[in-house]
């Protein structure tokens, strides 16, 4: 480890963010009821712009009128080329109640991005009296954004979020595709005539997850929209939990149980991980540094890499 402690990402589940559009109230009992363990009510590219007033007051309307339970409640405001952004927060910040946890800041293309809610939102939050400080979560979805990915984590104390948003960032690094997340067809090698697809999204989430683990920030995969593909999710998922995320989001509820299974570690990865944590206990009290567990190589090492999994598996369990 670098002298400079690598700070810990909050500690509170996210394995699923559940997204529904500000501009259709009807959903919101029914995202409130459902086991995600983010709400995100949008006011940004679910909702069509002669609706953002009107989605604007049902969120604000909802969040003291929804019993949100012990879920992390964010809105998602519009983008800051948008003339409906500044309002946004305005609003939110001057009539919603504290019930509100997090304002999600889309396409975010660097650190002054997030200064500049920051700066709004702290006059509001002052001039208010608001008790409860607004966290922030952000979402690459541009090529500016994964450029700057690091001083975007850095930006502000507030942020403890952040996701890839794969429609847009495949939007604005021109990619030939409309899908959104998942396998692209026209991206394999080719060995000896076979196809073998790889994953394009990969690269943008390494990125993600090493600036958000050298700056303390969740680290969660965006959406994947085709939602009548269960298996697709699924192995989106298990890819970017191997790689560091710690959850997904779901446009649909179906999405929910997949994101909430893939991000629960298994029974069976947390008891191996305390076997390897008692196989280094017994290594210890030899004076050893090394062991061997199941025909494989553990070290101290090995001691980090198992509590990942029980801190991340008692967290849930305790949440
Ligand atoms: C690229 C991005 O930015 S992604 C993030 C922004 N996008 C969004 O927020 C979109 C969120 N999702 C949706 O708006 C909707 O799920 C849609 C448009 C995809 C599909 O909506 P529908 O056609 O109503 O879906 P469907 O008929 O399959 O719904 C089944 C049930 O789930 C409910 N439901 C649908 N979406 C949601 C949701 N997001 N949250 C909670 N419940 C939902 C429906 O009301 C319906 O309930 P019922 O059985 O009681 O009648
Ligand atoms: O906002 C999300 C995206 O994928 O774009
Ligand atoms: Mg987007």
């Amino acid at each position: 480890m670098s002298f400079r402690i690598q700070p810990p990402a909050p500690a509170r589940p996210n394995r699923c963010q559940l997204f529904g559009p500000g501009s259709r109230p009807a959903l919101f009992e029914k995202m409130a009821a459902s086991a995600a363990d983010v709400i995100n009510l949008d006011l940004e590219d679910s909702v069509a712009p002669t609706d953002k007033d009107a989605a604007r007051a049902n969120i604000i309307a909802a969040i003291s009128d929804v019993d949100w339970g012990n879920k992390t409640l964010s809105v998602r405001i519009n983008g800051l080329d948008t003339p409906y952004w500044y309002r946004d927060v305005v609003d939110l910040m001057e009539q919603a109640g504290e019930r509100l946890d997090q304002i999600m800041i889309p396409k975010v293309g660097c650190a002054a991005d997030i200064y500049a809610v920051d700066a709004l939102v702290t006059a509001i939050e002052t001039a208010k009296g608001r008790a409860k400080k607004i966290n922030f979560e952000v979402i690459i979805e541009s090529a500016a954004g994964i450029a700057h990915v690091e001083e975007i984590a850095a930006a502000s104390p507030r942020l403890v979020a952040m996701s890839l948003g794969a429609a847009d960032f495949a939007a604005s690094m021109g990619m030939a595709t409309t899908g959104i997340g998942g396998t692209q067809e026209n991206y394999y090698m080719l060995r000896e005539g076979a196809k073998y697809w790889s994953d394009p999204w990969h690269w943008a989430q390494a990125a993600i997850v090493a600036a958000c683990r050298t700056h303390g920030v969740l680290p969660v995969d965006g959406p994947f929209g085709d939602f009548s593909d269960d298996e697709g999710y699924r192995a989106q998922a298990l890819r970017s939990a191997t790689l560091g995320m710690v959850g997904k989001w779901a446009i649909h509820p179906k999405q929910i149980a997949l994101a909430n299974e893939v991000f629960t570690p298994s029974e069976a990865a947390v008891t191996e991980a305390r076997e390897i944590l008692a196989a280094m206990e017994e290594a210890k009290a030899k004076g050893e540094g090394a062991t061997v567990y199941k025909g494989r190589l553990v070290d101290i090492a090995s001691i980090k890499q198992a509590e990942v999994i029980v801190r991340q598996s008692e967290m849930i369990a305790n949440s």
